[in-house]
């Protein structure tokens, strides 16, 4: 049994025997002082706040209030232990430090913050105040808490309700508009742009009136979980107003355009992820956004400024017939348009077969030619001879890589069933580009099966090239799928070999035949010494794994030379020559000899 902490009691007087009034008044005060006593130990004991004395870190006393706060049933439980026991590790050092001073210096000390450990593991946040006093006759430390936890709770509430939109939990416009000034701030000190999405959902208060706001607040929680989908972990989604929602996304863009594409590829997908059917209640719904983009950075913009262009640009979409996608500055709107109509080219393009491929030569040491890489060249009727560095990346985003990769892949292994006919050709290989979003695909192996039956091409001469780049992700997911390929009897070359993440872990973990010594590397390989260490370095890498090298890019007599004494296997590059129709091959391949 504990007892609640005493005041110090005040100096005895001897009685005087005989004295009847000293001894009346003396057993008057001395009820006087149980009275207080009691009367102090039952404050104490139903004190709202946890109080707790212990000597040198000892705890003697612990009222009802502090074994509620450190989640015990009864002061037996703590009493005896030390404070130690109960401070948080991040406070420990200080409180103790704390609680010695006070013992020592017999003062009170202020107000502190400190994190508790509970009983129970959990953590309190309380507010120590200590003062030294006498208890039991001997000096010790009389110490309050206040349980901060609750404030914690109402200020986290407060917060919350501050910030965040109470249906859908994204930030509101209050927050978005810090946010955006730290990005305005921020694109200043890293020289580079932002963005600003404004969306408003098309025809929202139709649903909302005559389905009712159950139905409307369902399609906003499901807007706002779909548009999280389609932005970065840095980027916020927020919820501004009714059906409006404004998507900041912080870019590394170092010119507005590359911001500004960067946004509409953004825009276009969250487009495209709102145009979805909803199911609302068990019924299904359409929706679709109006979207205004602008592009910021410090300086040239004020917050107020960013938001109002957004919202110009929106409003703009609204007019334009809602359920697209305009930007703020004309010339961006220019360009994004111009990109529509070039996209749609395209479509037509490779329904209209204006897509051919190329080959290109590779050739061993001997310069015999053991096959040749197939290359897609677009022959436009509008646009001319359009360069794969423009419509490859295109057609990477837009999706058009699909269709377009099937195509090569068809074509390359019709090509490769007729050169397997014929004697001068029949040992050649094929080498078709993949991209990652075709790699991706989840019947990207079962294409490759159905492309090799119907066109009867030998799976043992096609081989795929794959970028270093879309090999990063998924490691375990793509090691799979090259060996389901592998398995068909198709090998692979891994391309741009050092210009991307080259880690000896990965390459061993692929079933790869070949590397690809990027072109960058070769073009200056008898001019800068750190080119040649790296394609001597690649040659022996690869030879180490059991993969033969392939250089590209060789250009020059002088640089088959010194790559050839690498003992680099292969060759490719304008020097044997350029891309051309599978007609021409024959006559180029006639001039190529050791
Ligand atoms: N996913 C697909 N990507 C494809 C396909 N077709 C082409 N591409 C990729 O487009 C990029 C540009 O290709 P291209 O303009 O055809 O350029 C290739 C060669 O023409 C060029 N090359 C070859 N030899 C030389 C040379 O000696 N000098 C020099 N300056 N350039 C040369 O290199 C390109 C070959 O690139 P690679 O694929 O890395 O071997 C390019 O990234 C293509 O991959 C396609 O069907 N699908």
């Amino acid at each position: 049994m504990t007892t609640a902490p005493q005041p110090t009691e005040p100096t005895r007087r001897p009685a005087v025997e005989g004295d009847a009034h000293l001894l009346e008044l003396l057993a008057s005060q001395q009820a006087a002082l149980r009275e207080s006593e009691s009367r102090y130990r039952t404050l104490v004991e139903w004190a709202p706040q946890a109080v707790a004395v212990h000597r040198n870190g000892k705890l003697l006393y612990v009222n009802p209030a502090a074994v509620a706060l450190l989640h015990g049933r009864t002061a037996s439980e703590i009493v005896g232990k030390h404070i130690g026991d109960f401070l948080h590790l991040d406070d420990r050092q200080v409180a103790l430090e704390r609680a010695l001073m006070a013992m020592e210096q017999g003062s009170s000390l202020q107000l502190r913050e400190e994190k508790l450990m509970r009983l129970d593991g959990t953590i309190a946040l309380v507010e120590i105040q200590s003062m030294s006093i006498q208890y039991d006759g001997e000096p010790a430390v009389y110490v309050v808490a206040h349980d901060l936890s609750q404030r914690q709770e109402d200020e986290k509430l407060i917060h919350q309700l501050a910030f965040y939109d109470a249906l859908t939990n994204l930030p509101n416009r209050r927050l978005l508009t810090d946010r955006l000034q730290q990005a305005l701030l921020n694109s200043g000190r890293k020289q580079c742009f932002g963005a600003l999405i404004l969306l408003d959902l098309d025809h929202f208060k139709g649903i909302n009136d005559l389905m009712g706001h159950e139905v409307g607040d369902a399609l906003l929680m499901q807007v706002a979980e779909r548009l999280l989908l389609c932005v970065r972990k840095n980027d916020s989604v927020a919820r501004v107003g009714g059906d409006e929602f404004m998507v900041l996304l912080e870019t590394f863009a170092v010119t507005t355009l590359e911001a500004a594409r960067y946004a509409e590829i953004v825009a276009k997908k969250m487009a495209q992820r709102l145009s979805e059917p909803y199911t609302l209640f068990g019924t299904h719904y359409a929706s679709t956004p109006s979207i205004g983009i602008s592009v910021f950075q410090e300086g040239a913009s004020s917050h107020s400024d960013v938001i109002k262009k957004a919202d110009a640009a929106m409003y703009q979409a609204k007019a334009a017939g809602r359920n697209t996608i305009r930007f703020f500055d004309p010339s961006m709107q220019a360009q994004a348009l111009a990109r529509a109509a070039f996209e749609q080219d395209m479509r037509l393009g490779l329904e209209q077969q204006e897509f051919v491929l190329h080959y290109q030569v590779q050739v061993n040491k001997q310069g015999q030619i053991i096959g040749v890489e197939a290359l897609a060249r677009w022959v436009s009727a509008k646009h001319g001879q359009v360069p794969p560095s423009r419509f490859i990346p295109l057609a990477e985003e837009n999706g058009l890589i699909l269709p377009l990769g099937q195509f090569v892949l068809e074509s390359a292994c019709q090509q490769l069933a007729r050169w397997a006919s014929q004697p001068d050709t029949k040992h050649w290989t094929v080498a078709v580009n993949v991209s990652a979003r075709q790699f991706a695909h989840e019947q990207f192996v079962a294409h490759v099966a159905v492309v090799l039956k119907t066109t009867g091409a030998d799976p043992r001469r096609l081989k795929l090239e794959l970028t270093e780049s879309m090999l990063v992700k998924n490691m375990a997911s793509i090691v799979a799928k090259m060996n389901a390929i592998k398995a068909l009897g198709v090998s692979f070359s891994l391309d741009d070999f050092g210009t991307g993440y080259s880690s000896l872990s990965y390459l061993k973990q692929l079933p790869l035949a070949q590397l690809k010594i990027d072109q960058s590397f070769v073009r200056n390989l008898l001019t800068d010494p750190n080119d040649a260490v790296i394609a001597r370095t690649v040659v022996a890498l690869g030879h180490s794994l059991g993969m033969t090298v392939i250089a590209e890019g060789v250009e020059t007599a002088e640089q088959c030379q010194l790559l050839t004494a690498m003992d680099c296997d292969a060759f490719q590059g304008y020097y044997f020559g350029r891309p051309v129709p599978a007609a021409d091959l024959l006559k180029l391949s006639a001039h190529i000899g050791p």
